[in-house]
């Protein structure tokens, strides 16, 4: 669906060349609500500008639905862009325009007949929930609301591909949740492939299907969200990782405690079906030994639960042995991280 090949993007001023996107590839498939993470100046806007086509990269192409953007000028590059719609951290709504008239102007740009605007607009106030609010002015709107006439302005057109551009940073976490629950139930009714740029793990786990984490221009890991959850292999990535409250750094685990105690410590980390089974249940059965559970924590993501536990053991080598080869008979890692 969405193609990017060894994309890079340089600003050079005369002065000196700053490389703001530097030699990303990225595959998003149909369908897929795909989060880019990074820190301020990480170069994901620059990005998502290449996927609109509002910036031309200096080398590499973007492909989206079999068209080279990169390389589209003119009417070709206008029209395309029709299909890519954009959602915005600030609303960029019409100030003097209603709610119903700021989701109808891009249709009248594009000269779609008025009983058809109208008819498409009545559908998309209902879509996003403002019935009732169709002729308030932006300034009489909530936040939320205000992202919600951005979202439904965004559709409008019946894009292939919508890009959200800090969509909820601007707004309450209660608010941020109910937008990203609107966006989730769009991209599962219309199979609406998303592309969405955050600085907030709690979006990327909320919603996403894949994520990449960009630093300094270059995407530095990119995997399915709950991959990344459970096995971040940068360091950056387990800073994002931490950001999300059920892994603060004051819930982890106290290595402190591993020491003190005798035996074995293991870390199981399990995700979609194996944490609905009672894993230490069934192995304190199997093996007549007491599990004493030192830790735990789960977190919801869009594709289920992920959770680790650490569990603290006195079993013989052969007996851990075992273990070890049930849980990953389960699907379970399980990492021992202190022994003897
Ligand atoms: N038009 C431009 N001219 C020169 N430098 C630019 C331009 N646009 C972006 N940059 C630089 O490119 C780098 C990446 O910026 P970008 O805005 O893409 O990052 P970001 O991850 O989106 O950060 P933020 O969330 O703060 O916008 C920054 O160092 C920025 O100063």
């Amino acid at each position: 669906m969405i193609e990017l090949r060894n994309i890079s993007k340089v600003f050079d001023n005369g002065k000196a060349a700053l490389t703001a996107v530097d030699n990303v590839s990225l595959t998003v498939e149909q369908g897929e609500i795909y989060g880019i993470i990074g820190y301020s100046g990480a170069g994901k806007s620059t990005l998502i500008r290449l996927l609109n086509g509002l910036e031309k990269p200096t080398a590499g192409s973007v492909t989206i639905n079999g068209q080279t953007i990169s390389s589209a000028k003119g009417e070709a590059l206008r029209q395309a862009r029709l299909k890519i719609s954009m959602v915005f951290q600030h609303f960029n709504l019409l100030w003097s325009r209603t709610v119903s008239e700021n989701i109808a102007f891009s249709m009248q740009i594009a000269g779609v007949p008025k009983t058809q605007i109208k008819r498409r607009v009545a559908e998309l106030i209902e879509l996003v929930g403002l019935k009732g609010r169709e002729n308030a002015w932006p300034s009489q709107l909530s936040g939320g609301q205000k992202q919600r006439v951005g979202i439904a302005r965004a559709l409008a057109n019946n894009p292939d591909v919508l890009l959200c551009d800090e969509a909820t940073s601007a707004l309450d976490p209660q608010t941020t949740d109910q937008i990203l629950d609107l966006l989730s139930d769009i991209n599962r009714r219309f199979r609406l492939t998303i592309v969405l740029i955050t600085h907030e793990m709690h979006v990327v786990r909320k919603i996403c299907d894949r994520v990449a984490v960009m630093e300094n221009g270059k995407v530095v890991e990119e995997g399915d969200v709950l991959s990344l959850f459970t096995h971040p292999q940068q360091p950056i990535t387990r800073q994002f990782v931490r950001q999300v409250s059920q892994y603060a750094e004051e819930e982890a685990f106290n290595p402190d405690l591993a020491r003190e105690l005798p035996g074995t410590v293991i870390r199981l980390t399990f995700t979609g079906q194996s944490t609905h089974r009672p894993v230490v249940g069934e192995l304190t059965l199997r093996y007549g030994l007491p599990f004493n559970i030192l830790h735990g924590k789960m977190t919801q993501t869009a594709h289920g639960l992920f959770g680790q536990l650490w569990v603290h053991v006195t079993a013989t080598e052969e007996q851990l042995n075992n273990i070890l080869a049930d849980l990953q008979h389960s699907d379970i890692d399980g990492e021992v991280i202190k022994h003897g």
